[in-house]
């Protein structure tokens, strides 16, 4: 008889400097249930989630192309959740490269959150 593989999803961790401590806050508070996944994240904060003890593959730092390397995880299927603290107060000079990751979480139904309340649902969603 097959047994069904038990594969780990993955969650992409992203935050602009201006959420950073609270990306930092929500690690802490998480950690536990986040160890139960493959975490991917942008640069820096890579950084930050390594340093609270949570293993983390890191792609480069946003604006230097992170953010599409994370929507290529969500086009091929690899990427089961995106929590992305932005700060919506500032602009950005890869802003296009933000689009373009929230567009693709769209055209591919990956649920993406922008916030930590929402951030904490799809924590207690994803199976
Ligand atoms: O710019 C980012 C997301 O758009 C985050 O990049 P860093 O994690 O490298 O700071």
């Amino acid at each position: 008889m097959k047994t069904k593989q038990n594969k780990r999803k993955t969650i992409a961790l992203l935050a602009h400097d201006g959420k950073k401590a609270l990306l930092a806050a929500f690690v802490r508070d998480h950690r536990s249930r986040l160890r139960c996944f493959n975490l991917i994240g942008t640069g820096n904060t890579g950084l930050l989630v390594q340093s609270a003890g949570l293993e983390i593959t890191m792609k480069l730092s946003g604006p230097l192309g992170g953010d599409a390397q994370i929507a290529s995880e969500v086009i091929a299927g690899r990427c089961d959740a995106v929590i992305f603290l932005r700060d919506p107060l500032v602009s950005h000079p890869h802003d296009p490269d933000i689009a373009m990751l929230m567009r693709n979480c769209d055209v591919h139904n990956v649920p993406l959150c922008t916030n930590v309340a929402t951030a904490e649902l799809i924590l207690k969603g994803i199976r």
